[in-house]
């Protein structure tokens, strides 16, 4: 208010209402948005002269009033005790109250006096005491005024006119204006402010609902605003309307008429509870008297921000304070939040948060609810950098989980596929029924044992004799496993055998969980003994708790000592029957087919000695895959054995992450099949994409569902696979990868794991200069699979195949991917070649040569670039691409970041010297104002 006063105040001192006064400044051809509008100093005068009678002595402060009324505060005598209450914290609430100053009349203080309950406002008092100033102003608690813990005791009622006192351009008049009004306890005017204000006649204090105080003031009812808040809030210092006295709903007679404020939403709207805010038209002192508070008695108000809407205001008044039951809880979460890295983030209090392998940030944000760029903040503050999306690491997962309180459960892929089966209702495994739905089934074998002992040349001398006279001459096709049969004891037996020599298979299906095999046949050749695979053999099927039958094979060639294997094997644990214990040992020579048939019976009484071999043919069959690969005529072959249940032709099945319906089966002979029951070896030909081996096969009830469990399969498979590739670069990692230290990842895939471990160590100790490191990205037993390739290429690594080969489409990927494979079959081969290679990668010697300083005065955010590094060198020169030294406060943060760009200007360089500034990135991301870059430059020093 310095300058101008404003048209409230001038109403004041008029002794009109604002309403009137705004109606004359229409009249006048003067544009006047509202009652708190401030006028010209001309404008002034023609409103005076507009009200003569009433502007009388007051005019001679009109012009001055703003200055005045500036002052007023601090002058006012009352003020002074005022004061101190008037003081902004007070002010606010109190104000209120004090808006009651104008209203006297209707709320008298009395009511308040007699609340002087500690509570009682004291901001009324403060609003007031410039009012009546005077003496006593002090003491009187506000009437009802709303029991303000804070106030001070000695409020005054909110109802005084002292204010008129104070008010620079209050008049003998004003104060003796009549009917004060009630005192507006609620809406109150403000304290502060208020008392202050030179308006004190005018309704004053602003409700803080929003409702303009002002000239609302005189009506005599109730004002309704201040009604409305007053209750409510218990604000107000001033007295309550008695709801008594005041109509329920203002009658249309009552209501003032419509005028529409000027360019505020809704006028006053009589019609409305409280809508009396419309201020601008509201009643003056003689002016229509909205009926009280509007509609409701009580005083309609309830809180702040109910009479925002009524007065245009979408908002009403500041609604400082108020905070919804969520905003305290999320206050009080964020309280105890844990902070990384000055990232907050919700506590976990232990909780359990079960992930996928291969899950991203995003997904664990999503589970946890909390914005996926917190995590990935959190996380680089950890030292490890990840987008949201990418897949990390189960150990980034964990040791995010933990910084935050929540305990993370990575979830096995076995344990995710039985969730994502039960999900559809599925479970896998267990046949349906009781134990009278189930009927025998043939055994499933294996044929396992060290090179060159013959386990091919037995399966196909098994093949042959049982295709034998029946199938005369007849076409057997290698579908993976075939099925023979035998006779035991006078009864024919079926036996399954996979097709697949050696180990692979076994471990390669037995690592899907599949449980493909029930008995294992272990050849030895009788001329050579127990070998490393041999053993090998014998400890995947012990650890796969898969009974044992020896063939102890070669009987024919000279030099066979079968006693001395059944000796050897007893050192493994396999006690031949003959000796007491309990395993088979059937002497056979593949060659010659001898002894296939006893070797074929002890596998028959082994099973029936040893396993329960029972499956419910009746239900929905499950089945695992051996072999799948695609034919250029029928598309993706899969051959599955069934497991439990029927196959038929026209089934909906799901393969791993293949799905479709069984167009057709073939069997080993050739032969279509319309449907294959328990332990039967089958081609299925119908699956949209090529399963792997070892991969579950269900019936399900849909194409549908098929398709849906293969899709997330699929997902699911993806992320693993995803999470296995990457790298975790970590800050400390990226500045060794930046220093470009040689490195030979290497794959290792072996036949068995005593293989691969040997291996492993061979390499490892080979003694190589410190510059060449050699790694192991990751080993396995088992076949080179795409998988190996596809981790190989992202990981730029080399795959030894020992005593493996690429299957399926590994080949084809690893060339497309530029992947190498080699194979070995000795191990000082191996270790051979991949000694000459390290020594062949070793680097040449660099020496750096220092180019020049640059100084980061100013960093800017570019969302195409990062961050950039506004830059002034300081000495020397600084190209583009150059490797820098990151120097804060004299210690080097990173010794091997690189220059990214450059620009002077607009322009990019690629050179910037001494006494320039210029802009730039580098290639890392901490980067701070006052760093210094130090660029150098490596120059290449020959070896000695
Ligand atoms: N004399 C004789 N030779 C046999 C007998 N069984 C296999 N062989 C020979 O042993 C060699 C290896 O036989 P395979 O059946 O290829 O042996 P494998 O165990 O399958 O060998 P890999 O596939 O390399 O692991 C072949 O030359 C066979 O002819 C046998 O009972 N008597």
């Amino acid at each position: 208010m310095a300058g101008k006063p404003r048209v409230h105040e001038i109403a004041k001192e008029l002794n009109v209402t604002s309403k009137e006064v705004l109606a004359k400044l229409r009249e006048q051809g003067e544009f006047v948005k509202s009652a708190s509008s401030t006028l010209e100093v001309p404008v002034v005068r023609r409103l005076r002269e507009a009200f003569p009678e009433s502007s009388g002595g007051a005019s001679a402060s009109a012009d001055k009033a703003p200055a005045k009324s500036a002052k007023s505060d601090g002058p006012k005598p009352g003020a002074k005790k005022a004061a101190p209450k008037a003081t902004p914290s007070a002010a606010t609430p109190g104000p209120k109250p004090s808006s009651a100053k104008p209203v006297p009349a209707a709320k008298p203080g009395p009511a308040p006096a007699e609340k002087p309950s500690p509570a009682s406002t004291p901001k009324p008092a403060a609003a007031k005491p410039a009012a009546e100033a005077t003496a006593d102003a002090a003491p009187k608690p506000s009437s009802e005024a709303a029991p303000k813990p804070g106030a001070r005791p000695g409020p005054k009622p909110g109802p005084k006119v002292p204010r008129v006192g104070n008010n620079p351009f209050s008049t003998g008049g004003q104060s003796a204006r009549p009917a004060p009004r009630p005192a507006p306890g609620p809406g109150g005017p403000r304290p502060g402010p208020g008392g202050q204000r030179p308006a004190a006649g005018q309704g004053g204090p602003r409700p803080q609902g929003g409702a303009r105080p002002g000239q609302g003031g005189p009506r005599p009812g109730a004002r309704p605003q201040g009604d409305r808040r007053p209750q409510g809030g218990g604000q107000g210092g001033g007295p309550r309307p008695n709801p008594a006295m005041m109509p329920a709903h203002p009658s249309p007679g009552q209501m003032p008429e419509r005028v529409k404020p000027a360019g505020r939403g809704r006028p006053g709207g009589g019609g409305r509870p409280g809508g009396g805010g419309g201020g601008f038209r509201g009643g003056g002192p003689g002016g229509p008297a909205r009926p009280g508070g509007g509609g409701r008695p009580g005083g309609g108000g309830r809180g702040r921000g109910g009479a925002a809407g009524a007065f245009g205001r979408p908002g009403g008044a500041p609604r400082r304070g108020r905070k919804s039951k969520r905003q305290k809880r999320q206050e009080y979460d964020s309280m105890r939040a844990p902070e990384v890295g000055g990232v907050r983030l919700p506590n976990g209090n232990g909780q359990t948060v079960r992930l996928a392998q291969g899950a991203s940030l995003a997904d664990f944000a999503d589970k946890i609810d909390v914005n996926p760029a917190q995590l990935v903040q959190a996380l680089f503050n950890l030292g490890e950098m990840a987008t949201a999306t990418q897949s990390v690491s189960e150990e980034t997962l964990q040791l995010l989980g933990e910084e935050m309180g929540f305990k993370i459960q990575v979830v096995s892929p076995e344990d995710e596929d039985r969730e994502l089966l039960e999900s559809f209702d599925l479970t896998y495994g267990e046949d349906d029924g009781g134990d009278e739905e189930l009927e025998k089934r043939p055994a499933v074998v294996t044929v396992m044992g060290h090179v060159d002992h013959g386990k091919t040349r037995l399966l196909d001398s098994i093949r042959r004799a049982n295709v034998g006279d029946a199938e005369a001459g007849g076409i057997t096709q290698h579908i993976g496993a075939y099925q023979v049969t035998t006779p035991v004891n006078d009864e024919d037996r079926t036996i399954t055998f996979i097709d697949t020599p050696g180990h692979e298979a076994f471990t390669a299906m037995r690592a899907r969980g599949a449980k493909s095999t029930d008995i294992a046949i272990i050849v030895v050749a009788a001329d050579d003994g127990v070998m490393p695979q041999t053993v090998e053999a014998i400890n995947h099927a012990q650890a796969a708790d898969v009974p044992i039958v020896v063939a102890v094979n070669k009987i024919d060639k000279e030099g066979a000592d079968p006693a001395k294997i059944r000796g050897q094997m007893t050192e493994y644990g396999l006690i031949p029957e003959e000796y007491g214990g309990e395993t088979m040992f059937v002497d056979i020579s593949a060659r010659n087919g001898e002894n296939i048939d006893k070797l074929l019976e002890a596998v028959v009484l082994t099973a029936d000695a040893t396993l329960e071999l029972y499956a419910n043919p009746e239900m929905d069959a499950q089945g695992v895959a051996i072999e799948a690969h695609l034919d250029r005529g029928r598309g993706p072959v899969a051959t599955v054995i069934i497991q439990r249940g029927t196959l038929r032709v026209g089934d909906s099945i799901v393969a791993g992450d293949a799905y479709g319906r069984v167009r057709r089966m073939v069997d080993e002979h050739g032969q279509d099949v319309k449907e294959a029951g328990p332990s039967r070896p089958v081609q299925v030909i119908g699956l949209t994409s090529v399963s792997g081996a070892g991969d579950t096969l269900m019936v399900v009830d849909e194409d549908r569902i098929a398709r849906q469990i293969a899709d997330r399969r699929n997902a699911l498979k993806r992320n693993a696979q995803a999470a296995r590739k990457r790298k975790r670069i970590s800050l400390e990692d990226l500045d060794s990868v930046l220093k470009e230290t040689s490195q030979l990842n290497l794959i290792l895939k072996g036949d068995n794991a005593g293989t691969v471990e040997a291996l492993e160590e061979s390499l490892l100790g080979i003694e190589i200069d410190d510059e060449v490191e050699l790694r192991v990205v990751d080993r396995g037993v088992g076949a080179v699979t795409e998988t190996n390739v596809d981790l190989a290429a992202a990981s730029d690594a080399i795959i030894i195949g020992f005593n493996v080969r690429a299957e399926g489409k590994a080949t084809e990927r690893a060339n497309r991917e530029g992947v190498e494979i080699r194979y070995y079959s000795v191990i000082y081969q191996a270790i051979d070649e991949v000694e000459s290679a390290l020594k062949g990668m070793l680097k040449p010697i660099y020496e750096e040569s220092e180019l020049g300083k640059a100084e980061i005065r100013q960093l800017f955010k570019s969302s195409a670039v990062g961050t950039i590094a506004g830059c002034m060198i300081t000495e020397g020169r600084v190209r583009r691409h150059a490797k820098a030294r990151l120097v804060r406060d004299g210690n080097v943060v990173s010794d091997s970041i690189e220059i990214k760009t450059l620009r002077r200007e607009k322009d990019d360089v690629t050179e910037v010297r001494e006494g320039f500034e210029c802009g730039l990135t580098v290639s890392y991301p901490d980067i701070q104002v006052g760093d210094f870059i130090e660029a150098y430059e490596l120059v290449e020093k020959p070896r000695d």
